[in-house]
């Protein structure tokens, strides 16, 4: 499979501040990606970097063979990078309608291909982003990144303070994308098995680098190497 993305000992951060440390990890052509670690690891900061809003000190990024590394985020963008934030930043004074096409990009998503496959985004197309569930909110903001038509979707916390019943849905909806749309996603998640279940493969970080790379199959099977990495029994981690 050839490589869509790669980290080359990426030592990057916010100012002075190093927060990732030679961080290095691949991305092959429509796989999916779990990145998981404990609180303050580094994890968005990856994202973050990856968008272009951190400072990168030294290493590099590479995106469909090209280096990105000193690319400004709009450029990311246009290139496939699609981004859904943890804040999720729907505009709450725009209607669903309004929030989907302020940012399209030509592509085959389009507003009709969001609708289809978030049916809920078209009962709701009249209401203001203020007006909408939490769920239907991340529904919005993962619509909005499609509207983008990214080739790699990178999804920040996406199920964060959602209901169980939403967590599936959205779950469901995620895994399509990539299995059914051949779309690529990098996946932070504070609950790793759910994160594990999405994803064909996952990395663990500590302190800004990675220490534990494979199958997310395999590590989810392993319940003891999940324990040591991160920390936390089986029975703390189901969503
Ligand atoms: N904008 C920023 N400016 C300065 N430091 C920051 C900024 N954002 C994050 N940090 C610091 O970078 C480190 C890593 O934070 P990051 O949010 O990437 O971790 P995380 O693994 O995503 O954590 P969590 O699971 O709690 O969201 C933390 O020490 C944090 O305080």
């Amino acid at each position: 499979m050839s490589e869509m993305l790669a980290f080359d000992q990426v030592v990057a951060g916010y100012g002075n501040a190093v927060v990732l440390d030679r961080l290095s990890f691949a991305l092959a052509q429509g796989q999916s990606l779990a990145i998981l670690g404990r609180n303050g690891v580094g994890k968005t900061t990856l994202l973050e970097t990856l968008m272009g809003n951190t400072r990168v000190m030294r290493g590099a990024l590479r995106w469909c063979g090209e280096d990105i590394t000193r690319w400004p985020a709009h450029r990311r963008v246009r290139a496939g990078l699609g981004w859904v934030p943890q804040e999720r930043e729907v505009f709450p004074s725009l209607t669903v309608e309004e929030n989907l096409t302020v940012i399209g990009r030509p592509g085959p998503w389009n507003l009709q291909r969001v609708y289809q496959f978030f049916p809920r985004l078209r009962e709701r197309r009249g209401n203001y982003g203020n007006q909408l569930s939490g769920g239907e909110q991340q529904m919005l903001a993962i619509g909005r990144a499609l509207m983008t038509n990214p080739k790699l979707l990178l999804l920040d916390e996406p199920m964060e303070g959602l209901a169980p019943i939403i967590v599936e849905e959205l779950a469901r909806s995620i895994r399509h994308l990539c299995e059914s749309e051949g779309l690529a996603s990098i996946v932070v998640e504070q609950h790793p098995v759910l994160a594990l279940e999405m994803t064909h493969q996952a990395i663990v970080l500590e302190r800004g680098t990675v220490v534990h790379a494979g199958p997310s199959a395999a590590l989810a099977g392993d319940a003891s190497l999940l324990e040591g990495l991160l920390g936390v029994g089986m029975t703390d981690v189901q969503a």
